[in-house]
């Protein structure tokens, strides 16, 4: 019989993987581990992610990114077949392991930490490139943030979408009745519900993910608006919204979020909608224009801060 105490016996978290240095930051109180992998040797698969991304057992984080050169690795090589200047890719996995394609919040903090770890320069007033699973996207930094082109939008079912009305029900998050909605994909995809006020945002119970009918194939993002009133303040939409991540929970913000409240809200809007919006999230406040690029598409235009906040090892 052996004489080790129990705890001594206990299965412990660790094991004989190297550590690998990380970064934590956030945009908006939507925050990541940020690792750097220029060569993409580091083993950081779902499971992995999920355990420094646990909030009482590791760092604690929305998801994870991985800063890698996109030729290591297949998606990264589409990318640089039509945007050869795209030498870094965003690699984003949600809190819970699974993959996402895009994440506009994430897309400010990769540019920011590439900028502050030395592995790109870039002054305020240029923009940089890089690959992410929904495509290149062009990032320009200003004075206290990053813009980012997104790129076009689109209703994820343009047939029931097409008088801008709804394509989907919402129900629980402890509202009394389902609430019509519409999906956006910003890249990945977004349901937007309109409140009819302040008090029902903050009412709402987002501990549990909403449920949506008809769920989307892949999830969903559930992004839940009111108004400011008016609506329209000098030219520009002010919203408040709150979040359930597909793959998270609730999170502080969620920039392709925000990008789907300010499609949705002016498409409700009808004539009188802007091409400018403010969209308050509990972590801050993001800025959102539609402008005409040189494609001829219209695209969506996303900004905000970004943070690096501390250093360290994950020995786990
Ligand atoms: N917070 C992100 C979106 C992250 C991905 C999302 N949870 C999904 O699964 O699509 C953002 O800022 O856009």
């Amino acid at each position: 019989m052996s004489t080790e105490p129990s705890a001594a016996r206990a299965e412990t978290a660790t094991d004989d993987r190297p550590s690998v240095p990380f970064t934590k930051g956030h945009g908006t109180g939507n925050d990541f581990v940020l690792v750097a992998d220029p060569d993409g040797n580091a083993q950081l698969d779902a499971e992995r992610v999920a355990r420094v991304a646990d909030r009482h057992q590791g760092v604690g984080a929305d998801g994870v990114i991985r800063a890698v050169r996109s030729v290591h690795l297949p998606e990264g090589e589409a990318v640089l077949a039509e945007h050869p200047e795209a030498e870094w890719f965003m690699d984003y996995r949600n809190g819970d392991g699974s993959i996402a394609e895009m994440c506009g919040n994430g897309v400010r903090v990769f540019v920011h930490f590439l900028v502050e770890k030395g592995l790109v320069d870039l002054a305020p007033g240029q923009s940089l490139t890089i690959g992410t699973r929904a495509g290149a996207k062009t990032v320009t930094r200003y004075e206290g943030g990053y813009s980012i082109d997104m790129g076009p939008w689109r209703f994820l079912e343009p047939e029931l979408a097409e008088d801008a009305a709804s394509d989907a029900m919402v129900l629980t998050a402890g509202l009394p009745d389902p609430r019509p909605a519409l999906s956006v994909s910003l890249g990945n995809p977004h349901t937007v519900v309109p409140l009819q006020s302040m008090a029902e945002l903050a009412d709402l119970d987002l501990t549990r993910a909403p449920g949506v009918d008809p769920e989307p194939p892949h999830g969903t993002n559930v992004e839940f608006v009111a108004a400011h009133e008016p609506l329209i303040h000098e030219g520009v939409g002010r919203v408040r919204m709150r979040v359930h991540e597909r793959g998270v929970g609730e999170t502080q913000s969620c920039g392709t979020g925000a990008c789907a409240v300010a499609v949705a809200m002016r498409a409700w809007a009808g004539p009188e909608g802007s091409d400018s919006w403010l969209v308050e999230v509990p972590g801050g406040v993001l800025g959102i224009d539609f402008v005409r690029a040189a494609d001829g598409e219209e695209h969506v235009v996303l900004a905000g801060p970004a943070e690096l906040v501390f250093d360290g090892e994950l020995i786990a």
